[in-house]
């Protein structure tokens, strides 16, 4: 089959790589450009990193705090993804800085972003940055929070509802990701799209397989990745979802050339289109552009992280049901003065102080700012990056008693107070705003620049639940937040109970 294929030259160094594969994978994460930093999770006699990997995937959190009472400085951690340098809390705002500790780079490269498949990344890392500037200038309109809340009530109102003003479960930790998925969608692709099943499992399965496959290739020696990749089934499966993807999309954008076609040839003014798929052509203005890559860019962005953030706010609403009714109330006030609009979600400021505590207290991430160093970079504190080192910065701040009163608590009104009490501190609580003490949507030149558009959607959604369903958690159930490496997740079994309110 190889030499069908032409690979004949190859099968020596494929078959190589097969055997001395896990060599080299241990290999590689001690002769790092990093080598010279510490490692927190290093152990004797763990030379093919079991062990490491065992207790970063178990127990990351703790690594990280002793790693940073041990060293007060840059330490590594061994990750299932090669080797991380992690930097204290403290030097947030110097990263934020330092232009050469970069972030498309990181993506670019450890994500594979050039590589057949990965094509979504490859958007996200362009250097024309058009759907970062689609996204900035474009993803934060009236007529956008209108149609959150249209296709959330109408999901609501097909799954949730019931007649007999009964309790009902609902499975609430797979519900999220389908309900951000046809709200962003309606956004990104227009609404015959949004409601289209194979669409929908294609870009909630797309940013996973993606980094399915960004993992098997990182378990590939460095040399052998250019070729490896196109045997790989986790690339495969990459390749193939972005035709698939190519498949669905072209349809859609035959049918607006032939009614933009029919227009002008009848002088008519043409038809404008509201969605990302001709936000990205006006600000190509003729450039080159992949609408499918494009339209995958903004899913691995998008979907995962806005889902968990809806996810786990609804969660800690139901923990804390006292909420319920000031939200309820909020709500419905701001949108008898201002309808669904982006002045009505903005009016809605114990809800945007509930959303940002449930960020503060699970982020995602225990990391964030993942930089990749240009050149040699020297910290404040004298230790030395190497070229080429990959960093991120530790997210603990956002739990710091010195920063946060009581971190440990769940405080819906935390940043609604700060806010109210006005000054310096005022706009810093806004959920919105990223500073050092808050990273959990970046900081900097690579800031996530759809925070906008998340602020409306996880509020249009939120308003809608709790307008329409009265909502709580099975007696007795208390979802746990799940830690698996860097990451901070949602309890995706989570139910919760939901009734139908008849006023
Ligand atoms: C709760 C939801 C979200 C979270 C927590 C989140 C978080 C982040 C973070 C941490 C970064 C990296 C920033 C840095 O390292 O300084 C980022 C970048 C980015 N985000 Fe988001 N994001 C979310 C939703 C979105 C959405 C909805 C979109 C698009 C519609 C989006 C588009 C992007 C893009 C394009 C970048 C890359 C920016 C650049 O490289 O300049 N994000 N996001």
């Amino acid at each position: 089959m190889y030499d069908s294929l032409g690979l004949g030259p190859y099968l020596p160094l494929i078959l190589l790589s097969a055997v001395l594969g896990p060599c080299a994978i241990a290999l590689l994460h001690w002769t790092t450009t990093s080598a010279s930093i510490p490692v927190i999770n290093k152990y004797s006699g763990d030379f093919f990193l079991k062990k490491a990997h065992a207790e970063f995937l178990a127990n990351c959190k703790k690594l990280i705090s002793d790693g940073i009472a041990k060293y007060n400085g840059p330490f590594r951690v061994m990750t299932t993804l090669g080797s991380r340098v992690i930097l204290p809390a403290r030097f947030a705002d110097w990263v934020k800085n330092c232009k050469d500790l970069d972030h498309v780079q990181l993506v670019a490269d450890e994500y594979f972003a050039h590589y057949p498949g990965f094509d979504g990344n490859g958007v996200v890392v362009h250097p024309s940055r058009m759907m970062i500037t689609v996204t900035k200038t474009k993803l934060n309109q009236n007529w956008q929070v209108e149609t959150f809340q249209q296709h959330i009530s109408e999901l609501l109102e097909d799954e949730w509802s019931t007649n007999d003003g009964n309790w009902r479960p609902v499975p609430w930790g797979q519900d999220a990701a389908r309900y951000i998925g046809r709200m962003s969608s309606a956004v990104f692709v227009g609404a015959e799209l949004a409601r289209d099943a194979q669409w929908q499992r294609l870009i909630l399965s797309y940013t996973i397989n993606l980094f399915n496959g960004v993992r098997a290739l990182r378990t590939w020696p460095r040399f052998t990745r250019k070729f490896i990749h196109w045997f790989l089934p986790e690339c495969r499966t990459c390749r193939k979802q972005l035709a698939f993807a190519r498949q669905l999309l072209q349809p859609v954008l035959n049918k607006r050339r032939q009614a933009i076609d029919e227009a002008i040839n009848a002088k008519q003014s043409p038809p404008i289109f509201d969605d990302t798929i001709a936000y990205i052509e006006e600000i190509a203005a003729g450039r080159p552009f992949d609408p499918a890559a494009t339209q995958l860019a903004f899913a691995i962005s998008a979907m995962h992280t806005t889902t968990e953030l809806l996810k786990q706010t609804l969660v800690d609403i139901c923990l804390h049901p006292e909420l319920i009714y000031p939200l309820r109330d909020e709500a419905k006030a701001a949108i008898e003065q201002y309808g669904w609009t982006t002045a009505g979600m903005f009016q809605m400021q114990l809800m945007d102080s509930v959303i940002k505590e449930s960020q503060r207290m699970k982020p995602g991430s225990l990391v964030n700012l993942e930089r990749k160093a240009l050149k040699d970079v020297t910290l404040p504190d004298g230790s030395l990056l190497p070229e080429g080192t990959n960093v991120a910065v530790d997210t603990a701040n956002m739990w710091n008693p010195d920063i946060y009163k009581d971190p440990a608590v769940y405080d819906g009104y935390r940043f609604y107070n700060a806010r109210k009490a006005g000054g310096s501190a005022s706009n810093a609580a806004q959920l919105v705003s990223v500073n050092s003490d808050f990273i959990a949507f970046g900081l900097g030149p690579s800031v996530c620049p759809g925070r906008f558009m998340v602020a409306n959607e996880v509020k249009a959604a939120l308003a809608t639940i709790l307008m329409q369903y009265d909502v709580r958690l099975p007696q007795g159930i208390r979802p746990q937040i799940i830690y698996y490496g860097f990451e901070m997740l949602s309890d995706p079994t989570t139910v919760i109970e939901v009734k139908r309110r008849t006023d």
